[in-house]
């Protein structure tokens, strides 16, 4: 018996997708610490590190002598595919770069907007349960194009109290030098409040665990947050043309990622949905994560057979998922008809991590259907707009009544009289 489910999709299927809200003693837990976090500053944030991490390093920041061993241990062939993909990721991000803008009118009216970088971005890097220098790529890059002037990264010790050297060695290759040896909701606690010795900041981004999104929820409003990336999610919309072999390997792709990760087929293939759930048996035997890939698969894979292709387009945009896989004769001929999806792969040879790793666009995507409303991470989340109005004499004589009118509307006398002082004066 297959673990993929293959499921006829018809008006009576609820598409299941992975939700985590945290449970009541999360949120109680989250709550304590932020408290504790305000409350005790430093002496707080090395309790709990202590607590949860087992260690308390001191001093919290990197040094510049931990990053100099990291690069005596990180091999050349590796460092290079950094640097790769770091160029990959600048290309694509400096085209996302909006400019300020001015308009005047015939009257002298000058109206704008101008487009500021925030002052300062905290990085939130995991590291309980692996490594993860590529989302310091894509949080840091979108950052420094925006211009923001100051980055923050934390990211949990392990039980010696350091670092990964391919974390230090990646941060180090953008430039970041404040990297506190800190996780969980004790370091969203410390960026969004301040410590001692971690000045705060005006928005912090990353994904993270279940104690790391709750804390992002908490403290959003004393700073912004980016969004709350859930699991990974992939959804492969594929037809007859299609490989089993490539649409089995790119679901587990997501599916290892977390045991609430989801991997779908959507076709209308039943014969392609058959051989896709054989193939992603085949290969869960030789993976070394199979039992994260397998729970996945288990708790929220399927393979949704459609009886049209139409039908077929309308469960994708129904599940907006994180990344979509086009696998047809004729992707681009899809694309028109796909409205929700974080990040569209087109073609056999487009493999979801290309898109994790190394060809530019960001890979933290809106997750849980959110798709239908937001946006993958990108240089405007770091930047904010404020707008400009500068009114003439002549833009002021001719629009002053209506606008006092307008204000006594609402009974706002104070207002009507402001803009009345300047009706009849004159320049000298
Ligand atoms: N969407 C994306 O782009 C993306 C990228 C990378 C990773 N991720 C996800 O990020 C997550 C990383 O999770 P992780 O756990 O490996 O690392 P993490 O850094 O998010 O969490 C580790 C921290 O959790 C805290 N913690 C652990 N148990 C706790 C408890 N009982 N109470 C309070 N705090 C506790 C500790 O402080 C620890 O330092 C995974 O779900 C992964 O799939 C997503
Ligand atoms: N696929 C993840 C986002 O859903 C990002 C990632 C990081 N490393 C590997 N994959
Ligand atoms: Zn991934």
């Amino acid at each position: 018996m297959s673990r993929l489910k293959v499921v006829q999709v018809d008006d009576q299927v609820t598409l299941k997708r992975s939700v985590d809200e945290g449970t009541d003693e999360q949120w109680q837990a989250v709550q304590s610490i932020l408290q504790d976090v305000q409350k005790r500053g430093d002496k707080a944030v090395a309790d709990y590190t202590d607590k949860f991490d087992g260690v308390r390093p001191s001093p919290v920041q990197v040094s510049g002598e931990e990053v100099e061993r990291a690069y005596e241990n990180f091999a050349t062939a590796d460092l290079q595919i950094i640097r790769d993909a770091i160029a990959n990721l600048r290309d694509f991000h400096e085209r996302q770069v909006q400019q300020s803008w001015f308009t005047t009118k015939q009257d002298g009216t000058l109206l704008g907007q101008k487009v500021t970088p925030l002052d300062a971005a905290g990085v939130y890097v995991p590291g309980g349960t692996a490594i993860y220098p590529s989302s310091i790529l894509m949080n840091v890059i979108p950052a420094q194009v925006a211009g923001v002037e100051r980055i923050a990264m934390v990211s949990p010790p392990d039980e010696k109290g350091c670092l990964a050297d391919s974390v230090l060695v990646t941060a180090a290759e953008l430039g970041v030098k404040e990297i506190y040896k800190i996780g969980g909701a004790q370091a969203i606690g410390a960026l969004a409040y301040g410590t001692e010795t971690i000045d705060p900041v005006d928005k912090i981004v990353g994904p993270g665990n279940i104690f790391v999104a709750l804390a992002k929820r908490a403290v959003f409003g004393t700073v912004d947050i980016d969004m709350i990336a859930g699991p990974s999610e992939i959804v492969v919309l594929a037809d007859e043309s299609a490989k089993p072999t490539y649409i089995a390997a790119d679901l587990l792709s997501q599916a290892e990622h977390d045991p609430m990760s989801s991997a779908v087929l959507v076709t209308s293939s039943k014969r392609l949905a058959e051989e896709v759930a054989e193939e992603v048996d085949r290969q869960l035997e030789t993976l070394p994560r199979r039992d994260v890939a397998e729970a996945s698969i288990k708790n929220y894979g399927a393979a949704y057979v459609t009886s049209t292709w139409q039908e077929a387009i309308d469960t994708v945009n129904t599940l907006a998922p994180e990344h979509l896989e086009i696998m047809t004769n004729d992707p681009m001929k899809e694309l028109g008809s796909i409205r929700h999806a974080g990040a569209i792969f087109l073609g056999e040879h487009s493999s979801e991590p290309v898109g994790d790793y190394f060809a530019g666009p960001n890979h933290v995507l809106p997750t849980n259907g959110t798709a239908r409303f937001s946006s993958p991470l990108n240089v405007e989340d770091f930047t904010k707009k404020s707008s400009v109005i500068s009114y003439s004499q002549e833009a002021i004589q001719n629009n002053g009544e209506a606008i006092a009118r307008f204000a006594r509307l609402e009974g706002l006398d104070a207002h009507a009289r402001a803009v009345e002082k300047r009706l009849g004066d004159q320049d000298e």
